[in-house]
Order: structure tokens, then sequence, then C-alpha cells
């Protein structure tokens, strides 16, 4: 599906899921964020590169409402207007993002973990004492299958490998069922089989999610076959297919050839 939506022309706003045009942001007079566009396609997933400080992190702010445009359109769904909703609101409407490091809870078991992202609107002491519903269990036990730690659940979290931290945070993600999710970094510090299992379970997550996913890792970028927006200075460099980006002489200059 990734391949075939490379090809096809950029949505209008009615047909994409997220919306970014002329967006700008300024830190005390510095341009983080200088006439940001970027349109995402309902079921996409995009993958992010840039140099550090290129915006990567602001551009993820802006749209989980932590961070508020100075100037642009931000829309989600073709309809919704994200700068004007706070990030509960966001979260709520279906986006999730999942920060670099993992924040699993360690003294929980891996199980217990998904189930408190699936109640997370309920409080944690109760939750863990809810006798589990017939269909929360159905869901956690396919969210474990998809994250690879079925087998793992009755362990706690403290004690899996970091790359194995990093799908069960993932996972807690999937819990809240999100339209979008946001993926900052999943492939650093993990090794080389770590990464390539990443790159296998975002293409699952992917067959009926979009995803959003900064890295730096050209490998993993590689594996995950999908479009790659450069970003530099705050704004779009380059898009297109690895292939067409990292053969473009500005993206090498700034950012591959360094
Ligand atoms: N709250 C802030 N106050 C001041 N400057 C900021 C703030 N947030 C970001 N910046 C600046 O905005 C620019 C973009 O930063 P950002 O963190 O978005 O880049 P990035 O692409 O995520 O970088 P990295 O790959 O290092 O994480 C940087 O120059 C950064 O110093």
């Amino acid at each position: 599906m990734s391949t075939a939506l490379m090809s096809t022309s950029t949505p209008t706003l009615t047909s994409s899921l997220l919306y970014l045009d002329g967006v700008s942001v300024s830190f005390d007079g510095f341009k983080a964020i200088r006439g940001l566009s970027l349109v995402i396609a309902p079921g996409e997933m995009r993958a992010i590169i840039g140099p550090n400080g290129a915006g990567k992190t602001t551009m993820m702010d802006i749209i989980t409402g932590k961070t508020r445009p100075d100037a642009g359109t931000v829309m989600f769904g073709g309809s919704v207007d994200l700068t004007r909703l706070d990030e509960a609101a966001i979260a709520n409407l279906g986006i999730g993002r999942k920060f670099q490091k993992p924040t699993v809870f360690d003294f929980h078991t891996i199980e217990d973990n998904i189930l408190l992202a699936l109640k997370s609107k309920r409080t944690v002491r109760r939750t863990l004492f809810w006798k589990t519903a017939n269909a929360d269990q159905k869901r956690i036990d396919h969210i474990l299958g998809v994250i690879k730690l079925g087998d793992a659940r009755a362990r706690l979290a403290g004690s899996l490998s970091h790359g194995q931290k990093q799908w069960l945070e993932i996972g807690m993600l999937l819990a809240q069922d999100p339209k979008l999710l946001l993926v900052d970094e999943p492939a650093a510090g993990m090794t080389d089989g770590e990464t390539a299992e990443t790159a296998v379970l975002l293409k699952e997550i992917a067959r009926d999610h979009s995803v959003i996913v900064v890295e730096h890792d050209m490998g993993f970028i590689r594996e995950l076959g999908v479009k790659v927006t450069v970003l530099h200075e705050g704004s779009v460099l380059a898009e297109g297919p690895l292939d067409q980006v990292s053969a473009n002489e500005r993206v090498v200059e700034v950012y591959l050839g360094r």
C-alpha cells in the first residue's frame, strides 16, 4: 500500500488525514519551523528525516498540540483544526505519540501495561482490580501478538530489553486505538536484529493505521520502504522515495553527507 501511495499525487485537504500548510513557529525570535507544508494520506506511513535542529520534534509538538504555531494551517481528518485544540483533545481525536525513551511501568507485567493503556481513562488502581472484560482480553491478546510479546506477557516490564520495551510502548499506544501514530526514533539504541524486527512491526501496524516515524537510521528507513520527507531549517527540503531523496544534492549536503 505504501508503495502505491508514493506514486499517487499529494492528497487535497479533504482527502488527507493530516494537513499542514505554511506552518511557522518561533522561539524567542528564532524560526524553528518556517512555512512547513506536509500532507499525510489516510493509511499512509511516512518517514521524516533531517539533521539535528531541523524541526522534527517541534513539528510533532505542533501536531500534538504541545506547541501552538504562530501561523499556518494544521488540519486532521480534513476538517478538524488542531491549532484550536489542547493536547488532551488531540489525543482523544486519535493522535498517539511515542517518545524516544520508553516509559513503560517497570513493576507491572507486560500484559498489565497493555491493560493500563487500554483503560487509561480510568484510574490505575481501579483498573488493576477490575475483572478484565472478554473484549478487552481479546484486544490485549491481539496487541501482544502484534508486538511479539505474547509469550512474555506475565513477565515484569522492567525485565525487558530496551528493544522489547520500545515494542511494549508501541503496544500501549495501539491499545488507545489511534488513527495516527507519531513515533520518534524507534530504532535508537536497538541491536540490528531488534531494528529489523521493529521495521516489520511498524509495517504491520501501518496496514490499519497511519504512521509518522522520525528516524536517523537510514537502513531502517530503507526497510520501511515508504515515502520520505527531509526537513531542514524548519521546512521541507525534499520528499519522495528514499532513493530519490538520497540522490538529491542538497539532501546529501545538509544531511547524508555529514
Ligand atoms: N522550546 C524551545 N525554545 C527555544 N528553541 C527551541 C525550542 N524547541 C526547539 N527549539 C529550537 O528549534 C530548532 C528545532 O528543534 P527540534 O528539536 O524541533 O529539531 P529536531 O529536528 O527534532 O532535532 P533533533 O534531531 O536534534 O531532535 C532547534 O534549533 C532548537 O534549538
